[in-house]
């Protein structure tokens, strides 16, 4: 294995690569494989919620816990593709072989969304949905396996490629590996809704979702193929027999022997895993305590994650309740997500090139682990701007009535105006086709209602934790009508819309979105969801038709009152009412960009060292292995979200992210105190000096055969524990 600068071919780092500007020309195609394969996985996942929806016509609740199972899984399989890795098949292959699992998995996505294949009688649905689903469900599964499978080994195989000597090309290497995730996630989460959005098919044009998983399903075969392009060039580390087997019985074997020496009588030794000494290798001991210290450092790890994943969920629900109105871009609430791989393409490069050297000048040693501990403080006061916006997202919001209350608001329908009279409030003169400007507050329950001159009283009941709509009818002595309306805001940032028809006919409403079907005399549509921007409405009675346009902003309710005296033929702009029940979001998107910079400049802190000091820190047969402990942190940091959020049941959204905000500084605290006492090591050093040693031993046990064997175990134990001590000086 050649390490260093090689003068006669010009090579340096550990393979067969040539080098240019100091790094391994094999590290090109690790990360354009890195690139691929991540905007074949965010691609894939930009999309998967609404093909749930709407292909396989899932509700909500079942697909949103099908996409966090598939998630999570996501996160738990690298355990496994880290293992095969470093004790069986190296990360080569196992790259190789998990990214053919991966593409095939892609495929079946693609194949499942074809809705042709099972739609005999044409018509546009399928006709045989057990066939897609249980082809999408085993693509998912192979995706997962594949995706979550080769995530430890590519990292660590980039990182294998650098020799001893070329730490700083090695730090870079893992910013740029970044940047290419990020690089490809963004742009896949951009592409992939554009592509679903288009229509496609055989027999029948549907939105095209087996176009928006066959991109990604591509990228990962070129990932594949740029992966196998590169093979001449890699430094492929052997796999060193079952290492996980091996490391499990020596961990057992330590507890075992240890509490055999239990009594006072046997001396202490100074690691309980010395205790495996009398069976197991020292070198495999050395290396299990690199593994356990840094293991035992990610304990509080997954905070970090808890809060970062919320971004994704929470983060994007406040959104819905904000205005994304951007001038010339108007950005939809879950486009905000986007921010974040466009702040990581400006901010590492930043911290890599400016803030890091700019530290360093000051004399300042920011370490991996303070590094880790800034990203942590960062995600924290993240957290606290998520809080102050979603106080100024509450002042806007509308009251609606708790369980014991009710609230009514009253529309006249008449062509004349109308004075009403309510219990307890004075007398509301009510103009011709006008509503009430707000909703009055009841006890739920029966109210006297007087209207009209000659005032005629009328009983209505008020329904508990309601609001409704008293249409009165142009004639006062016809029968009340009453409306339903919404207690929350509309869902993903739409506007709720529907119609009350004032006229003698029946009316029939459509936009291009949405059809609010024939609304009879007198009477009201049910709610459809309107995206923001402008809506042209067509009414319709018999032949006869007009059009009516308004623009919608983010989150309000209309009810649109067709006026008795509509012409059809005509314009009939005037003759429609908008009545607001709730108003339009009004708190700006912007706001959250505060929150996003904080977030992901913790990001590039905490992750990016994160993913380099897993590999920098760990035995050179268990890179993977600690690759994988990394991602597991994420994986339990997906679960907190949910036990936390389970548990405490806060009823204030901006109290929640201040509890999530005290919770990371509390275990920040405890991460830079158990940050305090790790000592860096050097692992290849510790390695080169146990087997050394153990050449040594081998030729002194051939010139020394039969010699006291204790005594040699307790010289080579104290001996090796100063090795490894003077490998390990550095403190946090
Ligand atoms: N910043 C994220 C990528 C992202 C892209 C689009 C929306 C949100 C996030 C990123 O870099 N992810 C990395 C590292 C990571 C982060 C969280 C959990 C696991 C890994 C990735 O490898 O995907």
């Amino acid at each position: 294995m050649a390490d260093k600068e090689d003068p006669k071919n010009g090579k340096m780092g550990k393979g067969k690569s040539k080098v240019v500007c100091g790094y391994p020309l094999s590290i090109f195609f690790i990360v354009v494989n890195e690139f691929c394969e991540r905007f074949s996985y965010y691609g894939m996942r930009a999309v998967l919620v609404l093909y749930f929806k709407y292909f396989l016509r899932w509700d909500d609740d079942l697909a949103t816990s099908i996409y966090h199972t598939f998630v999570a899984l996501c996160y738990l399989t690298p355990i496994l593709g880290a293992i095969v890795a470093d004790s069986w098949l190296g990360k080569f292959k196992t790259i190789i072989y998990l990214s053919i699992v991966y593409a095939v998995g892609q495929v079946a996505m693609a194949v499942s969304a074809i809705h042709d294949i099972t739609d005999s009688d044409r018509d546009g649905t399928p006709d045989s949905m057990t066939f897609h689903i249980v082809l999408s469900m085993v693509g998912l599964f192979l995706i997962a396996l594949g995706t979550g499978g080769i995530k430890p080994c590519v990292a660590a195989f980039g990182g294998d490629q650098f020799g001893e000597h070329q730490d700083r090309q090695r730090r870079t290497f893992f910013s740029v590996f970044y940047l290419c995730i990020n690089g490809g996630s963004l742009l896949s989460t951009i592409i992939t809704p554009v592509l679903r959005a288009q229509e496609c098919g055989i027999y029948s044009k549907q939105k095209c979702y087996s176009l928006a998983f066959g991109v990604p399903a591509a990228l990962m075969v070129v990932a594949l193929v740029v992966f196998i392009i590169g093979s001449g060039m890699y430094y492929k580390a052997e796999p060193q027999g079952n290492i996980m087997l091996d490391v499990c019985k020596c961990i057992g074997f330590a507890i075992k022997n240890r509490y055999r020496h239990r009594s006072k009588q046997y001396p202490k030794r100074q690691h309980w895993m010395d205790w495996a000494e009398e069976k197991y290798d020292k070198l495999l001991i050395a290396q299990i305590k690199m593994v356990l210290k840094v293991l035992f450092l990610y304990i509080p790890l997954p905070m970090f994650w808890t809060l970062f994943d919320q971004k994704g969920s929470r983060w994007t629900l406040q959104a819905t309740t904000m205005d994304g109105n951007f001038g010339a871009l108007v950005i939809q609430p879950d486009q905000m997500q986007t921010v974040n791989p466009i702040l990581i393409l400006t901010l590492v490069p930043i911290m890599d090139s400016l803030i890091y050297p700019l530290i360093k000048k000051c004399g300042l040693n920011f370490t991996p682990l303070k590094r880790m501990t800034v990203g942590m403080l960062l995600a924290a006061i993240a957290f606290v701007c998520a809080a102050l916006v979603q106080i100024q997202i509450d002042k806007t919001l509308p009251t609606f009535p708790s369980t014991s209350q009710s609230q009514l608001k009253l529309l006249n329908m008449g062509s004349n105006s109308v004075t009403v009279k309510l219990p307890g409030n004075d007398a509301l003169i009510l103009p011709a086709a006008q509503a009430s400007n707000d909703y009055y507050m009841f006890q739920a329950g029966q109210i006297d209602i007087s209207f009209g001159n000659p005032e005629m009283t009328k009983p209505v009941t008020l329904g508990s934790g309601q609001r409704q709509t008293l249409l009165i009818p142009s004639t006062l002595s016809d029968e009340l009508q009453m409306t339903n309306d919404l207690t929350s805001k509309p869902q993903e940032g739409n506007n709720a819309i529907r119609f009350v028809n004032g006229m003698k006919t029946a009316v029939n409403v459509s936009t291009a979105a949405a059809d609010f079907g024939l609304i009879e005399p007198f009477y009201y549509s049910n709610y459809s969801q309107i995206k923001n921007g402008k809506a042209t409405f067509t009414l319709r009675s018999g032949s006869q038709s007009c059009e009516y346009s308004t623009n919608f902003g983010f989150g309000s309710s209309y009810t649109f009152f067709i006026h008795s005296t509509l012409v059809f033929g005509s314009n009939c702009q005037d003759s429609v009412t908008a009545v607001e029940d709730i108003k339009p979001n009004s708190v700006h998107m912007a706001l959250q960009i505060p929150q996003y910079f904080f977030i992901t400049a913790g990001e590039v802190m905490f992750s990016v060292t994160g993913l380099e000091f897993s590999y920098s820190q760990a035995p050179s047969n268990m890179k993977a292995v600690l690759q994988a402990g990394w991602l597991f942190t994420v994986a339990i940091g997906n679960f907190i979200v949910l036990i936390v959020a389970e548990l405490a049941k806060i009823p204030k959204q901006w109290a929640e992210y201040v509890l999530f905000a005290s919770l990371l500084v509390a275990v920040c605290v405890i991460f830079s105190i158990m940050a305090y006492f790790y000592t860096y090591i050097d692992p290849t050093e510790i390695e080169a000096q146990f087997k050394k040693k153990i050449n040594e031993d081998d030729e002194d046990d051939k010139s020394k055969p039969g010699k006291a064997e204790v005594e040699m175990v307790k010289r080579d134990s104290i001996k090796c524990h100063d090795e490894y001590d003077k490998a390990t000086q550095t403190k946090m």
